[in-house]
């Protein structure tokens, strides 16, 4: 590791412990404003990890040189244990085999045939929507995002109550994992108390579930079009076809990838847009009036400033507000030299609100999107999604969801908020603190 990397002591880590475990992003701040943008924090025993909020370096891991980095344990092995080897978790020629055989199913053309279930699933999750009444927005931004991608999953399904199991069980994988990684010193009291057994029965069930869901279909004649059959239908290039036990993974993986970060920049953008009148009033100006004349896609097309204002609310509030990477060889970057085995964490937290590149950073301004704006002005900046050959696969889903699901929202109601500040709870995602919301019908 290069030594002029500016250090963070072990000790000033411990001083720290508490406040990080609350929410490390104030620290990270820190270091970043005291040391610059790139530095090293000391773990104890010998080890250490990068911090990085240089938007070029990113670039260099994620992209330029993505074949000397891998994800670390945490982003493979840990997440894999219960939901999986599939895109998310798999490494290297597994990977490869598997972006390969599904990246045509989220090419933007077969996704346009996704839209009528996806249009369906949000009207049907809104008319949830209590008006008059203030109501936590997470959990049912949460259904939503959740009922989407299995919908368009398993489009036929209208047994809600499977759907719901198999939410069920994916949100409580995901909270227990979030306890594992944030207290390791007591991964032997989980396995002690049988939690981590819990936790693998319950994945085993969903397993289940949807190894049956897999084999009615196969028995089936009907075509339904949706991710499902397209998943089905796609091959590898020596011609042969996912095995049940394989697909069964990229499901859990596309539930548990596509949920919460959708879910949480839906919930952000409410707030902001509650906290923001004026360009509320934009986006209604913009989907009010016309919208029994036109397609979902094309309401899709013709949507650019609530486009904007999700991309902004992301730019603020990035779901996945890091991501890291460790050289598998030596490397450098620049004058900093990476010793094989070093741990990178980008913070795209801090990329979005870097001070050199953004005005006024914490500011909400769709217009930094508008489309007079030169794209690459901010391309090099701006990765919600990610970069590189491991970007976000599901990012065009994503965007018609949320498109569709603001437009729909506001087209209907004003929003409102009694909060002063939105607060963030960054966990595996970062997700909004509370989310408080008061729909008024236009
Ligand atoms: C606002 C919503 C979303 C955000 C912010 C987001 C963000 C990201 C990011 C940053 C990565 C790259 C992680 C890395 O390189 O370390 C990623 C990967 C991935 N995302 Fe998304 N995502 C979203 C929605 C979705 C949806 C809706 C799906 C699927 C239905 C999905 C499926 C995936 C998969 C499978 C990967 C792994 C790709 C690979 O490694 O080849 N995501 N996502």
């Amino acid at each position: 590791m290069g030594n002029d990397i500016p250090k963070v002591s072990f000790f000033n880590v411990l001083n720290n412990a508490n406040r990080i475990l609350k929410n490390p992003l104030p620290f990270h701040h820190e270091n970043f404003e005291k040391h610059g943008d790139v530095f090293e924090v000391k773990l104890g025993f010998g080890k250490s990890v990068i911090f990085t909020r240089d938007a070029g370096f990113a670039k260099h891991m994620l992209q330029k040189q993505h074949r000397k980095y891998s994800k670390s344990s945490l982003q493979t092995k840990d997440l894999a244990k219960y939901i999986g080897e599939g895109l998310l978790t798999a490494e290297g020629e597994k990977w490869l085999k598997q972006r390969r055989l599904i990246q045509p199913a989220f090419h933007k053309k077969k996704l346009e045939t996704l839209i009528d279930t996806i249009t369906e699933v949000i009207r049907e999750e809104l008319l949830k929507i209590k008006p008059n009444k203030e109501l936590d927005v997470f959990p049912l931004m949460s259904d939503l995002a959740f009922k989407v991608v299995a919908k368009s999953l398993f489009s036929y399904t209208d047994e809600g109550e499977t759907i719901s199991r198999l939410q069920h069980i994916t949100e409580a994988a995901q909270q227990f994992l979030i306890k594992e990684i944030r207290q390791p010193y007591k991964r032997w009291w989980f396995y002690l108390t049988g939690k981590v057994k819990d936790t693998l029965t319950l994945t085993r069930e969903s397993r289940d579930i949807l190894n049956t869901i897999i084999e009615e279909r196969r028995a089936s004649k009907v075509e339904y079009n949706d991710l499902l059959d397209m998943l089905l239908a796609s091959r590898y290039e020596d011609g042969t076809a996912m095995g049940n036990e394989q697909l069964i993974d990229e499901i859990l993986i596309l539930f548990t990838a596509g949920h919460e970060t959708t879910s949480n920049a839906l919930t952000f953008t409410l707030l902001l847009l509650a906290k923001h009148p004026e360009i509320q009033e934009k986006i209604y100006k913009e989907v009010s009036g016309d919208e029994e004349n036109k397609s979902p896609i094309e309401q899709i097309a013709k949507y650019q400033y609530t486009k904007q204002c999700i991309e902004e609310a992301m730019r603020l509030y990035p779901p996945a507000y890091f991501s890291d990477r460790v050289a598998i060889e030596d490397d450098s970057y620049n004058h900093l030299f990476l010793k094989k085995g070093t741990t990178v964490l980008i913070s795209f937290f801090e990329i979005h609100r870097h001070m050199n590149f953004w005005e006024n950073p914490e500011s909400f301004n769709p217009e930094r999107f508008s489309p007079e704006v030169d794209k690459k002005e901010y391309s090099d900046q701006y990765f919600p999604f990610g970069l590189g050959p491991r970007m976000c696969i599901g990012n065009n889903f994503a965007m018609y969801e949320m498109i569709l699901a603001i437009s729909s929202m506001i087209r209907k109601y004003k929003i409102q908020t009694s909060l002063d500040s939105i607060e963030v709870k960054p966990l595996i995602t970062l997700k909004p603190m509370e989310a408080p919301l008061t729909f008024t019908s236009r």
